[in-house]
Order: structure tokens, then sequence, then C-alpha cells
């Protein structure tokens, strides 16, 4: 069986074990470098992007994602996730891993929006899917490789970039598996 990490430095770890393990792979809790070894893909959640940054930094993370993502293992940020795969992030000097190429704004949806739910059309997907925004960045810019699956009022809010897949939105907090399952769908095609 296919099995999919979820890094658990801080932020919503139980809840995408949860989704990954309804989409069909076994879900790892991963809060060491070696246990990298052991996954075919990882799912960085969401929580706080500082945080989680400073802790990667703390425990090898930085240098071990980028061993793993060089061995073309995929990698789906979400939320807190997406703002640490990114390259650029609007307003701060430094990028977390800077693996995909996207610019992110952080808690781009304003106060009244700060948190929200809405059904979004997904490219690949074939029906809405169900989409809680919690203090959620934007993608502002995409590189030329980069694939937008998304948007909500023309602002991009999921994307690709090969062995790369990000969302602002938090799929773990409903029952629909459907991006998870994408996830494990882009792990699959790898394999082999
Ligand atoms: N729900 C989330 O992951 C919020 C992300 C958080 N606002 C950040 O900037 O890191």
């Amino acid at each position: 069986m296919i099995k999919i990490g979820v890094l658990a430095l801080q932020g919503a770890v139980a809840e995408h074990i949860r989704s990954i393990e309804l989409a069909g792979a076994q879900g790892v809790v991963i809060k060491r470098t070696e246990q990298l070894q052991d996954i075919q893909g990882i799912i960085i959640p969401g929580g706080e992007s500082t945080t989680i940054g400073k802790l990667m930094r703390t425990y090898g993370f930085i240098d071990a994602l980028h061993q793993f993502s060089a061995e073309n293992k995929p990698i789906f940020g979400t939320c807190a996730g997406l703002i640490v795969i990114a390259k650029e992030i609007t307003g701060q000097p430094e990028a977390h891993l800077g693996l995909m190429d996207i610019t992110v704004a952080r808690n781009a949806f304003g106060r009244q929006r700060e948190s929200f739910e809405t059904d979004l059309p997904i490219k690949g997907i074939d029906e809405k899917v169900r989409a809680v925004f919690i203090r959620a960045p934007l993608i502002e810019k995409v590189g030329p490789n980069v694939e937008v699956l998304s948007t909500y009022n023309g602002q991009i809010v999921a994307a690709q970039q090969g062995h790369l897949l990000a969302a602002s939105f938090h799929p773990e907090l409903t029952d629909d598996y459907r991006l998870h399952r994408y996830f494990l769908d882009m792990v699959k095609a790898r394999q082999a």
C-alpha cells in the first residue's frame, strides 16, 4: 500500500491522516526526517507558516524535503503548507522551502472573509469541491510551468507544478476526500 506522510510539526495533522486513508493510502505522522525514507509522498498541513517554517529549520526538514522533492516525490501544501512550499512570499524577505514557482500573499482574504466555505470547481475533479478557507493565502503569480487548477473570484486558490500540489484552503476539514485522491493519483503515477 502507498504510504503518504503528514508533516506533524504544527497544524491540522489528524484530519489529513483521516482524509488520506479515506482516499485509499496509509497515512503516516512524520516527526523526524528519517521517516521520509518510508513514504512516497507528503502533505504539509495548514497551521501557522512562520511556526512550521521555524520548526522545519530546527529539525532539519529544509534539506531533507529538498532532497525528497529532488527525487520527484510529490508534496502537497495546504493553506500554511502552500506558503511553506512557495518560492516567494509577498512582503517577506525569505521563503521557507522555496520549491514551487508561485508567489503567495498571506491572509489575503481580508477581515470579513477571514473564514468562509464555498464550492469550488477544480480541474481534474468532476464536480465542485467543498472548500474551507481559514485566514487563507492566495497565489498571486505563477511561473510558466505551473498549472492553475482552481480560482475563486478570479484569484488562484489551487495549482500544480509537476510533483508539487498547492491549495489555499483546507481539503481535510470536510468529508470530501477527492483532492487527497487526486494527490494519491499523482503519487501512484510516479511509482513503478
Ligand atoms: N489556515 C491556515 O493555514 C492559515 C495560514 C496562516 N494565516 C499563515 O499565514 O501561515
